[in-house]
């Protein structure tokens, strides 16, 4: 099934000229003819990755583009990828203007980029600057955090024939390149979902299996196996598949640098661990959907867990067993998935207001929730 946001993302494509059609699992898309003329609307939602991927797209395409933002996306940051496309061609209204406009040929030369904001800027740089005349180059000003993601989109590129030259603190891209068409991709189990169900096996009652992993994927959020291991559930791996059930938890130090996703159904564990767990390096947390170092503290604390959020991170010392009672969604799908996990360690019932903010990444969790022995009620 897809979610709200590749929903997203193939509509924006489609707005551009795409052809695309979804069957049975399987995505049939079809180019965008070049030029783009003419006006084009582009529903991003609530879609950081598809704003921020599909706007340097758009740009590189010459495209006239609105593109509309829904939820917190408008006071999400854009800066400075908004201020590079300018600086290259682009005419664009302020960010936070929603429809945001563009209009105008992005062109080649040197980008630059902090590393620390969102690994998205980059990856949606990669994606348009191949298809500019001019070569190009990405400077990346300090280290790069979510790494992992700006990996996968090299080999995304590298599989439909784009290259891309990493070098220090340095990205090179010729103009003129061409996506190759084709070709038949089968796209990864998502590790970042798995985790909410690995992380429930690690405090619920029960052994819990999820197949459809790649155990040698790009995503830096298979690294929840490690840390999940590291806080002493039981795990075994293999053939594609992972199985966790609880064993004597004991707090931890994660840094969150590169797996920001993990840290609501990591925070659940900590909240059951005995003991000390800190997260750190996590302030990026404070930019997503919501400020989930904000919103994981009050949804867990609302709980009943021992929890508080530092500056860029989360102090958590676990109990055996938490309470329960009714907590916000904060329109974040992660904080709905999380506060589920954790009602396995709650006595009593937990209540998700806005719970349906899981549709952006995962429609199906609360049905999943159930295969695996979880009850729940729709109330409105
Ligand atoms: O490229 C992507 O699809 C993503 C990159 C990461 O964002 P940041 O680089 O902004 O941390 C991640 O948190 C987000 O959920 C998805
Ligand atoms: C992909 C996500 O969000 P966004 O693209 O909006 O940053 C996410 O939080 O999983």
């Amino acid at each position: 099934e897809t979610s709200a946001d590749i929903d997203a993302t193939a509509g924006c494509l489609t707005a551009l000229g795409a052809r695309i059609d979804f069957d049975g699992g399987v995505f049939r898309v079809v180019p965008i003819p070049r030029p783009v003329a003419g006006e084009r609307t582009l529903a991003v939602g609530e879609s950081g990755s598809t704003l921020r991927f599909m706007l340097p797209v758009a740009c590189a395409l010459g495209a006239d583009a609105s593109l509309t933002m829904a939820g917190r996306l408008p006071s999400r940051p854009l800066s400075p990828l908004y201020e590079e496309l300018i600086s290259h061609g682009c005419a664009i209204s302020a960010p936070g203007y929603n429809p945001l406009r563009t209009s105008g040929q992005l062109t080649g030369g040197k980008y630059t980029i902090p590393g620390n904001i969102s690994s998205q800027f980059i990856s949606g740089l990669m994606f348009a600057l191949p298809l500019l005349h001019g070569e190009s180059r990405i400077k990346i000003l300090g280290d790069i955090e979510s790494k992992p993601y700006i990996d996968m989109t090299l080999a995304a590129l590298k599989e439909f024939g784009v290259t891309v030259k990493p070098g220090r603190q340095m990205y090179g891209i010729a103009g003129n390149q061409q996506y190759a068409s084709g070709r038949t991709v089968t796209v990864e189990g998502d590790w970042s979902n798995a985790a909410f169900w690995l992380c429930a096996g690690a405090v619920g009652s029960g052994e819990i299996t999820v197949t459809g992993l790649s155990t040698d994927s790009l995503q830096g959020d298979k690294g929840v196996v490690d840390i999940l291991e590291r806080f002493g559930a039981r795990v075994r791996r293999g053939g594609g598949s992972v199985t966790v059930s609880r064993g004597a938890l004991k707090g931890i130090d994660i840094d969150a640098g590169d797996t920001p996703d993990l840290v609501p159904a990591l925070a659940a564990v900590a909240a059951a661990a005995e003991g000390t767990t800190v997260f750190r390096n996590a302030g990026r947390l404070r930019i997503k959907e919501s400020d989930r170092l904000k919103t994981v503290t009050e949804t867990l604390a609302a709980l009943g867990a021992d929890i508080a959020e530092t500056e860029d991170g989360l102090v958590v010392r676990g109990k055996p067993r938490l309470g329960g009672g009714t907590v916000s969604a904060h329109g974040d799908h992660r904080i709905a998935m999380a506060a589920a996990v954790v009602s396995s360690v709650c006595a009593g019932p937990v209540t998700i207001a806005g719970a349906e903010a899981v549709n952006k990444s995962y429609p199906g969790f609360f049905s999943d929730f159930t295969i695996l022995g979880g009850n729940y009620k729709e109330t409105t």
